[in-house]
């Protein structure tokens, strides 16, 4: 079985507190974008399996599909094993959620493939201890996501809107920049009501001239490639542009295809990453 796993952008990020155990309290909405890793899972005869043709992911137990059959494979007494072939299109370490979609998709395919007859809400629960990001993968669309990433409330689906996606060529840790965030010093947070009620009625201008990402008082203080790229999709029409998820992946709303197209060519000219998406 084969399942299509889209990449996530957050249309804003704030911080609200910290839990004990160093986690981040959260409110954030998050928007599923056309950019996939397509992920085939089927029934092994031992073990479980990892393969992808990107270098950079580790194939062993680290990996986040790993992890997630693991975890099913041991809760439900599963006596077989399973082959995961992961065909990466989404950028490593990108704020893309890559690998948190990646665990969504083997979650969801082996509640098929061994007739698990799992809810949302089971496979949900399993996904959270893979990652923060892992249930909203389950869902995605457009949803609200609050304390650490896995309270969820579905909003009105985003108007599909034409995104560039341009990655630069750093590798940024989620646990480094959510170490070195400085809840006292930061200045401006998003209006996550004022989003909503956007979202809710369809005024993608106002929206992405709000939209506010806390962390990238982090990233662009040490990278300021992440603000150039910002003000490059600025410059291009962009109606806003923002750091997705602890980044360094920026993203830009467009008006039309046409705009955003010609954003993703001058963008192309400077960098190798770059996606011209739509929201899902
Ligand atoms: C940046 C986002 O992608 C925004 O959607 C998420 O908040 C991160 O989600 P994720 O990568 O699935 O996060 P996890 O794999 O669970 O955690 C990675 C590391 O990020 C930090 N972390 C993560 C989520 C959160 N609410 N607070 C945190 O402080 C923790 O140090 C953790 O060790
Ligand atoms: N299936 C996977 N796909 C990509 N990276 C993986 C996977 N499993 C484990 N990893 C490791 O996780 C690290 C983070 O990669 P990932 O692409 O998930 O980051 P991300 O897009 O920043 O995630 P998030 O937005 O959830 O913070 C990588 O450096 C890689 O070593």
């Amino acid at each position: 079985m084969t399942i299509k796993c889209p990449a996530k952008i957050n249309l804003s990020l704030d911080v609200i507190g910290k839990r004990e155990d160093g986690y981040h309290l959260l409110r954030m909405i998050m928007q599923t974008v056309s950019l996939f890793d397509n992920v085939t899972v089927q029934k092994g005869s031992e073990g479980i399996n990892i393969y992808c043709n990107k270098s950079s992911v580790p194939c062993n137990e680290n990996n986040s599909a790993y992890k997630a059959a693991k975890l099913i494979l041991d809760k439900f007494q599963i006596k077989s094993g399973v082959d995961i072939l992961i065909d990466k299109e989404i950028p490593v370490a990108a704020g893309l959620a890559g690998g948190s979609t990646d665990a969504a998709g083997v979650i969801k395919a082996m509640n098929e493939i061994f007739k698990l007859h799992m809810t949302m809400e089971d496979m949900m629960e399993i996904g959270l201890k893979v990652g923060a990001d892992v249930p909203y993968c389950i869902i995605g669309g457009t949803a609200l996501a609050e304390g650490i990433g896995e309270k969820l409330t579905v909003l009105k689906q985003f108007k599909e809107t034409w995104c560039v996606l341009a990655k630069p060529p750093i590798s940024v840790s989620t646990a480094d920049v959510y170490g070195s965030l400085k809840l006292d010093e930061i200045v401006r947070h998003p209006d996550t009501e004022e989003l909503i009620d956007n979202i809710e009625k369809e005024e993608i201008d106002i929206l992405a001239k709000g939209m506010v990402n806390v962390l990238e008082t982090v990233t662009i203080k040490e990278y300021p490639i992440i603000l150039e790229i910002k003000n490059i999709m600025k410059e291009f029409n962009a109606l806003g542009s923002l750091m997705s998820g602890s980044g360094p992946t920026v993203f830009g709303l467009f008006r039309d295809k046409a705009e955003a197209e010609k954003c993703y060519h001058r963008l192309r000219d400077y960098l190798k990453e770059v996606y011209l998406v739509k929201t899902l």
